[in-house]
């Protein structure tokens, strides 16, 4: 499917009042101009472009990839990127880490955090990145990266691209605007981006309020949507509720610095001008945003607790189907109507590691306190976990009649990889030591004469 969208070009360009528009769909062929007739028509490298630009393809997939997973993008834009290519040296990543990364050995338990406070400092995007746990190697494009960030002041003549990972932004407290060569992406709390492997940006703030948020950089197969099976056409997270940005362009010629992460390093350079330069484009490798709450779940509607897998949004295959990378999954707001059921989370072990983090609400899991939103916890690669004292007990003696759980979003980055955590996270004083033993509060109920 084609789309083709003329943004009006006076709201479109740097510093225009306009807010953002959108193409819907996933994955789709898209095609977009901010000036009209910038599009070649009918060829992607025409011997002259239209209004002296350059033609330049961004491939997310080898040449040679199947359709289905092919994936590329023309960019039409006023240099090439080469152009804006100056001596790079490498720079302090602050605590930004890439797997592999094994900075130190936990003892085996389950971990938890609160979150981490906003700062008083300025930080932006690049600076304010936490690393929390590593999995897999991004130099093999597997595995993943989990972060908090914590933003403070808006990116200005800086830009960044990162070539080890597709990067998920999940938006906690605060907007952010992705300025990024294909266009604008606002996020707020709720709803995620997804910025693919070497496209350019820099994270503005909204209304310059500080920002925190997830970060998950995925080393591995780009995003997907997972195969929905005998659920069928509809449900789940529906390809026409993402949102790809229009193209808009800066033509400025002001002294910035290009920062690329590159095999686990930052790389910088000054260059003269905007490298979010990118006039029209057409392609299916483009960042897009997503709201959560369009997500249509789908469960048990007689009795058990289905596996969570049914809350997918977005998968990250690798090369062994039914094992993702990453599976990004989510627990929103749904009615419980199980009958007979233990309605939580059981009690379980995975062979696949769990990253969670909370953006509002309670977790039905957790109702003893201790997970809040903005905080996160990791059960790793076969530890066991499950519902706290608290949970287990309201949950095996509530009258299970329909039930909603309201005002909650939390999400889950599942990895066949097992996660290390960085020394960052165990060092902090957010890093709950406790959590470690809470299963120890769960009596035993046994009673061979009561059957
Ligand atoms: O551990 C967790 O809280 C996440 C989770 C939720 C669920 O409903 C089933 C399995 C699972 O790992
Ligand atoms: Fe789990």
């Amino acid at each position: 499917m084609n789309l083709s969208v003329r943004p009006d070009p006076a709201a479109m360009q740097a510093g225009g009042p306009g807010s953002p528009g959108y193409l819907s769909g996933f994955g789709n062929g898209f095609e977009t101009e901010a000036l009209p007739g910038a599009l070649p028509v009918g060829r992607n490298s025409p011997q002259k472009c239209p209004y002296g630009l350059y033609a330049e393809q961004l491939s997310g997939s080898p040449f040679t990839a199947p359709r289905a997973t092919n994936e590329r993008s023309w960019l039409y834009r006023i240099r090439p990127t080469v152009a804006h290519w100056g001596a790079f040296q490498p720079v302090d990543a602050g605590l930004w880490r890439t797997a592999p990364c094994a900075e130190l050995d936990l003892p085996l338990a389950p971990l938890r955090w609160d979150p981490l406070p906003l700062p008083e400092e300025a930080l932006s995007f690049l600076e304010g990145i936490r690393t929390i746990t590593t999995a897999g190697d991004a130099g093999a494009q597997s595995g993943m990266g989990a972060h908090v960030y914590l933003i403070t002041r808006s990116m200005r003549d800086e830009y960044f691209y990162n070539a080890d990972a597709e990067m998920l932004f999940l938006p906690q407290q605060g907007g952010l605007r992705l300025w990024t060569e294909f266009g604008i992406i606002d996020i707020a709390p709720g709803e995620i981006a997804v910025i693919p492997r070497g496209v350019k940006l820099r994270v503005e703030l909204q209304g310059e309020h500080p920002a925190r948020g997830y970060l998950c950089e995925n080393y591995g197969g780009a995003f997907t949507l997972p195969e929905r099976g005998p659920i069928g056409a509809n449900c789940l997270a529906n390809p026409r509720d993402f949102l790809t940005p229009v193209a808009a362009y800066e033509d400025r010629d002001a002294p910035s610095s290009m920062t690329v992460k590159w095999g686990g390093r930052l790389w910088r350079t000054h260059i003269a001008h905007s490298p979010l330069d990118v006039v029209a484009w057409h392609g299916n490798y483009a960042p897009y945003k997503y709201d959560l709450r369009r997500y249509s779940p789908v469960g048990p509607v007689l009795f058990d607790h289905a596996d969570p897998s049914i809350f997918t949004v977005l998968t990250s295959p690798s090369e062994t189907p039914g094992t993702a990378n990453i599976d990004f999954v989510i627990f929103p707001d749904r009615w419980l109507v199980a009958e007979d059921t233990f309605r939580p989370p059981w009690y379980h072990m995975n062979i696949m590691s769990e990253f969670m983090g909370l953006i509002e609400g309670v977790y039905d899991a957790k109702t003893g306190g201790g997970f809040v939103p903005g905080g996160f916890s990791l059960h790793n690669c076969m530890l066991p976990h499950g519902p706290d004292m608290n949970a287990f007990e309201a949950a095996s003696h509530v009258e299970l009649a329909p039930h909603k759980l309201q005002g909650t979003l939390a999400f889950m980055l599942e990895t066949r990889f097992p996660q290390r955590v960085t020394r960052f996270a165990t060092e902090a004083p957010q890093f709950q030591k406790d959590y470690a033993s809470y299963g120890q509060g769960l009596q035993k109920h046994f009673d061979p004469a009561r059957p």
